[in-house]
């Protein structure tokens, strides 16, 4: 072979190595950013060095003068600094989502990323509808998944103007830009009115906030009372001690590589939230087994790391890439030791979960006389209850679907009032189908507050249509409140009618024996919404000795004036020997768990009642022994 063949062979295999190694291996994630376009955020070329020394000054610092200095003005702009520098590598290097999640053998990176995230959406049930808000939303990764598992409209904030144009970029290319806003702005100020979003979530995000109650604070004031909001927070563990080197070391090396003003201890979160008037709802550390490690990425990533160092040297040499990329990356690899440290050891996880709610019933909104619509959850946003209120919370009145008036004398009173309104949940929402002009008006009446006067006077028409009655709401007022349904207690127990327990029921029409038993009869005085006039009510029956069938008319009908409607759903009870009718299955007996719904999302959700089985006195037969 001539030399001058032997040249260009081992140019050409020279050529097509550099372009694997760094246009193909160079991309950490399939589709992910290239080293060749390492722009560093909107930072000039020339200033990247430059600004890479002013964050390293300022974060390099002892610990104490950072918090010092760290007030909300200079912290969010060396933040933005450091999402200039790194925003590139990130993307380059990890993907689209700027977070760790519990590795899940046999599945991928990409898959664990998008189930953390999608986890996210269901603890706040992000669902088609609702205006969900990403606090410190990166360049959209967990945004997008979001918004394609739940179907919600998610809008993100981030201080970083850059990170605004590639998550806009990549909304776009994904499809999800009707769906996905974003919006750059400081999060411990945000440009969005007060009770504007359904729920909220941040990822790893607010651990760059040098006061959390900051964030937390602006986080309640935008969500509507009964949303939620999840956040995934950098804390150190309880099993960090601060008088121990390595541990601060460790710690230390984390906030500095990570624009961090100081880590928080695991136990100040839910203080927090509490102090900024959340809810906690739950808390847990979701690195804790059986998650498997967040940190083995990281660690496998070591030989990437040296590959990728000589890759943005390559480009840097070759003045492709700005020249301070070469110090950020060393920054990031020594970073990557620290994490993994933290997490090897356990003093540190990324992934403190904390799940809170905005109260629905803020304090001191009753401090002036206002008719309140409060919008019971985000979760059923068609389910609403009146809420009148006086001078003081002592004066506030409830006004439930039963149309019975409840004076509420402190707090616990108005949780009780919600657990007896949730109950009804279902009946009120079916009165809402029925009556869309009620619903539109509800809907009218917020949006647009000129309507109220009509409003009102619907109000009045209704509260004169319907006597009210007036009572004290007390524990004793929810009598049937169980606590599961297997603790539904027999109407009758027995120490409080032996006698009753004794007598036998037979169909009035052909006389067979319907076992039906008086341990199972509720008292005469039991309230139903139905009522219980001319019938007997029963918590149980023997299925052997009746037919079902169920009925579902649109018939006007009106029982009582807390049951009335135009649809009317409930199952006919027929003796199993001659067919004949006895009476009705009612869904309105005792609710069949306490208080907190049935995923424990509180009261706003409906509580499934028990079923009554109503039956008429002439259609029966008693005898007793
Ligand atoms: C939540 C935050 C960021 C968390 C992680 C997404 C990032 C923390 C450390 C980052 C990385 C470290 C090493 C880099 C490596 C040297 C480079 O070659 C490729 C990119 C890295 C893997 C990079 C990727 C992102 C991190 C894992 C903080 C800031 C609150
Ligand atoms: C580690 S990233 C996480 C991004 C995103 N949650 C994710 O998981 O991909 C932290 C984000 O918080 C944003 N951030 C930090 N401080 C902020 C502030 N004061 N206001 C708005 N955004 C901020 C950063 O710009 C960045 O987008």
């Amino acid at each position: 072979m001539e030399v001058a063949t032997a040249m260009w062979t081992a140019v050409l295999v020279g050529a097509v190595a550099v372009y694997w190694f760094v246009w193909v291996m160079g991309a950490a994630e399939v589709k992910g950013k290239r080293a060749v376009s390492l722009t560093m955020g909107s930072i000039t070329r020339d200033k990247v060095q430059d600004k890479y020394k002013q964050y390293w000054s300022f974060f390099r610092r002892p610990k104490e003068d950072i918090v010092a200095a760290s007030d909300n003005d200079d912290v969010p702009a060396f933040v933005d600094t450091f999402y200039n520098l790194v925003t590139d590598i990130y993307e380059w290097g990890w993907g689209q989502s700027f977070h760790f999640s519990p590795s899940i053998p046999g599945r991928s990176h990409r898959d664990a990323t998008r189930l953390h995230e999608e986890r996210a959406a269901d603890l706040i049930a992000a669902r088609p509808g609702r205006r969900i808000l990403d606090v410190g939303c990166g360049v959209g990764g967990p945004m997008r998944a979001i918004a394609a598992h739940s179907g919600a409209h998610v809008v993100g904030i981030t201080i970083n103007e850059y990170q605004v144009a590639r998550a806009r970029a990549h909304n776009r290319k994904a499809g999800l830009h009707e769906r996905c806003e974003v919006v750059c702005g400081n999060f411990l100020e945000m440009p969005f009115d007060d009770a504007s979003f359904d729920g909220a979530y941040s990822i790893e995000a607010t651990c760059h906030a040098p006061r959390l109650e900051d964030v937390y604070r602006e986080v309640f004031r935008v969500l509507k009372p009964g949303a939620l909001y999840v956040s995934y927070e950098w804390v150190t563990t309880a099993l960090y001690r601060a008088d121990n080197p390595a541990h601060v070391e460790t710690i230390r090396g984390i906030e500095r590589g990570d624009a961090l003003p100081g880590l928080r201890a695991h136990h100040e979160i839910a203080e927090v939230a509490r102090q900024v008037g959340f809810e906690v709802v739950e808390e847990r550390d979701q690195a804790l087994p059986p998650a498997e490690p967040w940190w083995t990425r990281l660690k496998m990533g070591r030989i990437a790391y040296r590959r990728n160092h000589l890759v943005v040297s390559a480009l840097a040499a070759l003045r492709i890439a700005p020249k301070g990329v070469v110090d950020v990356h060393e920054m990031l690899c020594e970073t990557a030791r620290h994490l993994s440290d933290g997490g090897e050891t356990g003093i540190f996880t990324p992934m403190h979960i904390i799940l809170c709610r905005k109260p629905l019933l803020v304090q001191g909104i009753s401090s002036s006389p206002v008719l309140l619509l409060l919008q019971l959850s985000s979760q059923r946003p068609s389910a609403f209850y009146f809420l009148t209120s006086s001078s003081s919370l002592g004066d506030v009145t409830l006004l439930l679907q039963r149309r019975e008036r409840y004076v509420l004398r402190d707090r616990q009173d108005l949780d009780l009032a919600f657990t007896l309104a949730s109950t009804n949940l279902k009946i009120l929402q079916e009165l809402l189908h029925n009556f869309y002009y009620i619903y539109i008006y509800i809907y009218i009446y917020i949006y647009i507050y000129r309507l109220l006067p009509i409003f009102l006077l619907l109000l009045e028409i209704n509260s004169i249509q319907f006597r009210t009655k007036t009572k004290t709401l007390s524990t004793s007022s929810a009598p049937f409140l169980a606590a599961s349904s297997t603790d539904l207690p027999p109407p009758f127990s027995s120490t409080r009618s032996k006698r009753k327990q004794s007598f036998q029921t037979a169909c009035a029409g052909c006389g067979a024996d319907l076992n039906l038993s008086a341990a199972h009869l509720y008292p005469a005085d039991a309230y139903f919404e139905a009522g219980n006039k001319g019938t007997l009510s029963f918590s149980w029956v023997d299925d052997a000795r009746f037919r079902f069938a169920k009925e579902d008319r649109i018939m006007p009908f009106f029982e009582t004036v807390n049951y009335w409607g135009i649809q009317r759903r409930r199952t006919r009870i027929l003796c199993d020997a001659c067919g004949r009718l006895l009476g009705h299955i009612y869904d309105d007996g005792p609710p069949m768990m306490r208080g907190h719904g049935q995923f424990g999302f509180g009261p706003s959700q409906a509580i499934p009642r028990a079923p009554r089985y109503r039956f008429k006195i002439k259609a029966i037969n008693i005898s007793s022994f």
